[in-house]
Parts: structure tokens; sequence; C-alpha cells
């Protein structure tokens, strides 16, 4: 059984195409980062993992249950940080993580959850009315992590976290691909989804441009853009996301290559 497995997933805005027709398997224990611009489609994706949204065709089948016929079976085995998540003002950061126990019918480890996403316990005691973003956005993926899921879906995880904030969602994340939970995120930003993800699909206009590791990425750079060279375990300076965009949105062939790299040949 995969964690994930989308079919030919399309879904269609009017005339506009928002996900178009994508295939992707993600296996029980991956760490996947699925990366793109802004409008690329990801928290249409995500919602339809979800079933916040149907889909317009395909499927979306998430831990053997399909995601649009048994979105009670998906929501009780995942955890969730949606994009534009919310939090009640008033309640302090230890009601929230009290209320997700209770909404998910668990107990909770206040003291581990407020360890794993490094908020204090004086910070714990004050209403999230007072947090500031990160600090907000950390409580919100303790949330996600109560009930110990066995697929955490991140949707922009690392929005409005300081470089700090960023380290402990990466600690986080890999705390508990450790204990064999599955993670899929959401990001635009490469940085974020370095060092923590086994795979990374790119999502461009809807379509699913590739999928593969970071060190699969870099080495097509490496083949595909003169000047970007592979070296060492560390990927190169010049591996940013508009790099990879850029290989992948004007296909793997040399010549086309060349003309779309700013100093290639002509
Ligand atoms: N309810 C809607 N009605 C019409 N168009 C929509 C709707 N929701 C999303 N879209 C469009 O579908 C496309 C994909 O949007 P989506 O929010 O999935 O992208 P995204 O990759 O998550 O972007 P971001 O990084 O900005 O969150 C965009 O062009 C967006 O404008």
């Amino acid at each position: 059984m995969a964690a994930i497995q989308l079919t030919d997933l399309t879904k269609r805005y009017g005339d506009h195409l928002a996900v178009d027709g994508v295939d992707l398997t993600i296996e029980l224990g991956e760490v996947f980062g699925f990366l793109g611009p802004n409008g690329a489609g990801k928290s249409t994706t995500i919602n339809i993992l979800l079933d916040f949204i149907r889909p317009t065709g395909g499927t979306a089948t998430v831990l053997g249950y399909d995601a649009q016929r048994e979105p009670r079976a998906v929501h009780e085995r995942v955890g969730v940080l949606p994009e534009g998540y919310s939090l009640y003002d008033r309640l302090t950061g230890r009601e929230h993580l009290r209320l997700a126990g209770r909404l998910n019918g668990c107990s909770v480890d206040v003291e581990t959850v407020l360890d794993r996403i490094g908020l204090a316990p004086a910070d714990a005691e004050r209403p999230a009315g007072t947090y500031s973003t990160g600090m907000s956005q950390r409580l919100a993926l303790g949330m996600a992590t109560v009930g110990d899921p066995d697929l955490l879906v991140l949707d922009e995880p690392t929005s409005g976290l300081d470089p700090h904030g960023v380290s402990l969602l990466k600690r986080l994340v890999r705390a508990e691909a450790d204990r064999g939970t599955t993670v899929f995120f959401s990001s635009h930003v490469l940085d974020h989804v370095e060092a923590v993800c086994d795979r990374v699909g790119i999502l461009d206009t809807g379509r699913l441009i590739a999928v593969d590791t970071i060190n699969g990425l870099r080495e097509a750079v490496s083949a595909e853009m003169p000047g970007v060279e592979a070296s060492g375990a560390e990927l190169p300076d010049e591996l940013t996301l508009e790099a990879l965009f850029e290989l992948y949105t004007t296909g793997t062939d040399a010549s086309r290559q060349q003309a779309a790299v700013p100093g290639g040949e002509q």
C-alpha cells in the first residue's frame, strides 16, 4: 500500500486547469517535498487529498483509502497543517494542544509536543492571539502531530518561520519520519525541503514535471546546464528552484537548454 497514490488527477476551475493529469506514488515512510511556485496547484492537490475539494477527474488514494469516498478514514489517520489554518485567539497554546487531543479522541503529552515545536512553557500559557506568526505556525504544526498520525500533510509549513523555526521544523519532520510517519509537504522554497526530503516532486502550472531525489535533480542540472557542476555532498549554489524550473520547463534537450540558460551557447 502506498501512502499517497494519485492517478491522472485533474482539477479544473472553469477554463482554468489547476491540476493537470497528475500521476504520483508516495511510499509509506517517505518524506516527500511538493515543490512549485505560487499558483502551481499544490494546495489544490492537498485539498483533494483531504476531500476539501473534489477533483474533476482521476483518483486520489490516501493510506489505501479513496480520498473522496472514505474521507473520514483518511482524516482519522492524517495530521494536517492547512495553508490557511487558524487558531483561537483566546485559547492558550496548551489549550490548543488539549483541544487537538479531544478532537482526535486521544490523550496528549503536552510537554512533549511543546518541546517538539520549541514553544516555551510560559508562552504556552499565553492566549494564541498574542503569538507571533512563527509561534502560531509552530503551534499549528504541533497540533497536526497530536495523535501520532500515519501521514503528516503540511501545506507551506515554513511560511512565516524565521531560520530557527525552519530548522526546528526540519528536525520535527525528521523525528516524525524516524518513527515511521510519512510526511508530505509543500513549499516554494527549495532550501526548506533540502536535507529533509527523500524525494521531491516539482509542480508547474498543474503539471508534475519532475519527481526525483534531490541528488537526482542535481545530477540532471549538472548534466543539462552549462557551468553547473555537481561536486561533493553539497548542492551547488546555483541549484535554485528557479534553475530547476528552467531546466524542466524547457525540456531536457541539451541544445534547448543551452539556449535557455543565460550565458549558454546560442
Ligand atoms: N476556488 C478557485 N477558483 C478558481 N481558481 C482557483 C481556485 N482555487 C485555486 N485556483 C487557481 O488554481 C491554481 C492553483 O492554485 P493553488 O492554490 O492550488 O496553487 P498553489 O501551488 O498552492 O499556490 P500557492 O503557493 O500560492 O499557495 C491557481 O491559478 C489559482 O488561482
